[in-house]
């Protein structure tokens, strides 16, 4: 895959990336929009390429008023301008049908650049022509010519973005694109035509048979030039067509075989066509019914319109805050629920009593339609490869097309059909028409598609979607990994001498007696290059490392520690218990250094990725308690030597910390017997790990004692029981039953 230029700090594609909506760890929610927008516009090929597409789509939208003013002028009568008009729509929707398929085969097959440049030369021609030739009948026809080369375009240009972005760009990327298609150009082709009418007028008297309709569809004509040239210049387009390194085997009629057959047999893209067609046949029924409906509702031209509005304004709003409000849930579980709340606004809308209310219900339509737009298109190009990425926007595109058409065309018949009609039941008189009747069908439409989609889409996802939406609206990653089957991190905090290795070897054995993968680390120094930290922060002749040195050095150990242990053992579903985590960082660096709570924890969370224990057991003892203990033990190492006062300060931010937070942390009184601590640690372990679906050992397996690194000469700690990526030969997956503590 190519690299796209770069000009700021963010990397184009790379194995990192992770899809929109993975809920992988990550500070990604705390970052906005708006940055990530703008970190996407960083990457210089995508930054052209939208500027390219905008300028295109300006043109469009400009071209659509300039092409429909023309059309109405052409001919005399009421009925015959609305033929007019009747006809562009369809010569513009039409030829999807017929060859978005074939444009999506041909999209897969040759250089998407070089088909995107003549595509855009062509239609800079065609679009030229309609003033010189000034002809409907020519109109239609070129109308169909254009919309045939715009059909090519599009495939070409949706398949190639992905290949010039990372996965989690995608959303972004296509917020951006959608926005300023829907969102922006149209305003401004809208602003642009206004203003072209004043020029055209002075125009003419210069040029007589120059008029603003002439005008708008030259400077139209003119983006697609633009266009041509910039994307010409953007070899990151091809991809990898553009190295020759794709051979192609097949024939024509195969690969376009081949789009229907991955677009009808995969379950994903099986339910984004069957959830956004079906969304489109709803949409096109609420257009065709519109009109209907707002009479129905006394309303008049100013109402339609405003109705009208209310759906771009939600579609908006979809589009643009919609990732945010969805946060880290999956995007194939966005796509399905977020049509099936948009069908029930249009339930609901069927039976609103006023246009106020039914105003607020098409933007709440507007809204999940954006989202589940977005959420679709987004999956297209984060789950779809490369080689058949084009066919299936372009199946898509077509059904999209079709279904408004249809819709389009069969709603008003069914509105007619229905007529209006007065049901009374009982003392009460219902009246019923047929635009709300087709709403009601439209929006049960919708349910239906949606709840289909779900159901493609959620390929057995373990966590309920109850649960998934309310940890994801928490932002609470630690719970959503616990739900997904991930493993279960246990930290042990507390100051010297505490008890904790102790302790952690404890919980371990337990674990493991009862069937459970169970492993035990520390920090610092759990891995080699951890080790050679450790060697270097505890030695007390290192008299001269600075407070912030220190953090970073412990940070350092901590990003290595989650990379090479955590989140491995995490992600096979173990249950990974840590003497020593962030806490001891904030206690530590923070309180007992004196550097600021929230710099040691930024430093921290960039350092885990986010990650956080789902429960941390604090052994809380006076200082000089635990120091004599530890002194007991062996020479006090650097950080044990450090002042009473110093201890003292670690010791009640460990408290506070717990104070801060009691539902995660179990905080023990370090002066109790070993026992009577290790019980309580076994109740509250048992009573969170019941029922999670973690790792266990198939049959009983003797677990090996192997002899930790040395962490303090002489002192028998807790290890690293298996390497990170060790293979248990008996591990399964399943339900934990009771523990027994
Ligand atoms: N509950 C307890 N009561 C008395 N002594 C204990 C208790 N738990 C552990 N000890 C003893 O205290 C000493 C320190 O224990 P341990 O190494 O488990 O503590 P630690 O918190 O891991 O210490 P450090 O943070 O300094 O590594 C050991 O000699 C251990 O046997
Ligand atoms: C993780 C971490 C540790 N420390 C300190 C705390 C202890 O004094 C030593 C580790 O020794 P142990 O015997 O293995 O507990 O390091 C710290 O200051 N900051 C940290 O983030």
């Amino acid at each position: 895959m190519p690299l796209a230029d770069v000009d700021g700090s963010d990397g184009a594609q790379s194995d990192g990336g992770r899809p929109a909506g993975d809920s992988g760890s990550g500070d990604s929610g705390a970052v906005g929009s708006v940055a990530k927008i703008r970190a996407v516009l960083r990457v210089r090929d995508f930054r052209k390429l939208w500027l390219s597409m905008s300028l295109s789509s300006f043109g469009d939208w400009l071209g659509l008023l300039a092409i429909t003013a023309m059309a109405t002028t052409m001919v005399d009568g009421f009925a015959a301008s609305n033929f007019a008009l009747g006809g562009v729509l369809l010569f513009r929707l039409l030829p999807a049908i017929v060859l978005g398929p074939l444009a999506g085969a041909f999209a897969d097959r040759f250089d998407r650049r070089k088909t995107m440049v003549v595509t855009d030369i062509f239609r800079f021609g065609l679009f030229a022509s309609i003033p010189i030739v000034d002809n409907l009948l020519w109109l239609f026809i070129a109308q169909f010519v254009i919309e045939a080369f715009s059909l090519f375009w599009i495939p070409a240009k949706d398949a190639a973005v992905p290949n010039m972005l990372r996965k989690d760009q995608l959303e972004p990327a296509n917020q951006l694109s959608l926005i300023t298609t829907y969102g922006l150009t149209p305003v401004l082709a809208a602003v642009v035509f206004s203003v072209l009418a004043v020029i055209g007028g002075e125009l003419q008297q210069v040029f007589p048979s120059v008029n603003e309709v002439d005008l708008a569809l030259y400077v139209n004509a003119l983006t697609f030039l633009v266009a041509a040239v910039v994307i010409w210049n953007l070899p990151s387009i091809s991809g990898r067509r553009a190295a020759g390194t794709v051979v192609q085997q097949e024939s024509f009629l195969g690969s376009l075989k081949d789009g229907f057959s991955f677009a009808g047999h995969t379950p994903l893209v099986r339910g984004l066509v069957v959830g956004i067609t079906g969304a489109f046949v709803a949409a096109g029924a609420i257009i065709a019914t519109g009109r209907f409906y707002v009479e129905a509702l006394g309303g008049g031209e100013a109402a339609y319109g405003l109705l009208f509005g209310a759906v771009f304004v939600g579609l908006g709003l979809g589009i643009a805050v919609g990732p945010s409000v969805a946060r880290d849930l999956a995007r194939e579980r966005v796509f399905g629920v977020a049509i099936v709340f948009a069908g029930t606004a249009v339930l609901l809308l069927s039976g609103s009593p006023t246009l106020w209310i039914s105003l607020v219900l098409v933007v709440l339509m507007g809204f999940f339609a954006g989202m589940a737009y977005l959420a679709g298109f987004t999956l297209l190009g984060t789950e779809v490869e490369d080689e058949i990425r084009g066919r299936t926007f372009a199946i898509v595109q077509s059904l999209v097309r079709a279904a408004l058409i249809l819709s389009l065309g069969v709603v008003p018949f069914g509105v007619g059909l229905v007529g209006q009609h007065d049901l009374d039941v009982g003392p009460v008189t219902l009246a019923f028409d047929g635009a709300r009747v087709m709403l009601f069908v439209a929006g049960l439409l919708a349910v239906g598609v949606g709840l289909l989609a779900y159901r493609q889409m959620d390929d057995g996802r373990p966590v309920p979607l109850l649960a998934d939406v309310m940890t994801a609206l928490r932002r609470d990653n630690t719970a959503r990994r616990r739900l997904a089957g991930g493993g279960v991190l246990i930290a042990f905090e507390g100051g010297e001498g505490a008890g904790k290795s102790t302790q952690v070897r404890r919980l371990q054995e337990w674990l493991t007696q009862e069937g459970l993968v169970a492993r035990a680390t520390f920090e610092p120094g759990a891995t080699p290059p951890g080790a050679g930290i450790r060697s270097i922060v505890l030695d007390k002749a290192q008299v001269g490392i600075a407070p912030r040195s220190e953090a970073l050095l412990y940070a350092a150990d901590r990003a290595q520690h989650v990379h090479e242990v955590l989140r491995p053992a995490l992600e096979a579903g173990e249950v990974v218990i840590t003497d020593r985590f962030v806490d001891s960082s904030l206690a530590y660096q923070g309180a007992g250094r004196t550097i600021p709570l929230d710099d040691v924890r930024m430093l921290s969370r960039w350092a885990t990725g986010g990650m956080e224990p789902d429960l941390t057991v604090l052994l809380d003892l006076p200082p000089e308690v635990g120091l004599a203990r530890a002194r007991g033990r062996a020479t006090a190492d650097r950080l044990e030597s450090e002042s009473l006062e110093f201890h003292q300060r670690v010791r009640r931010t460990f408290q506070e910390l717990a104070e801060a937070d009691p539902d995660r942390y179990l905080v023990l009184d370090a002066r109790s017997s070993p026992d009577e601590i290790a019980a309580a640690i076994r109740v509250r372990v048992a009573e969170l790990l019941s029922g999670l679906p973690l790792q266990t050992l198939g049959e009983p397996v003797p677990q090996p004692r192997v002899e930790p690194p040395l962490r303090h000469a002489g002192e028998p700690v807790t290890t690293v029981a298996h390497h990170p990526h060790a293979h248990h030969p008996h591990a399964q997956t399943g339900a934990t039953t009771q523990l027994h503590p």
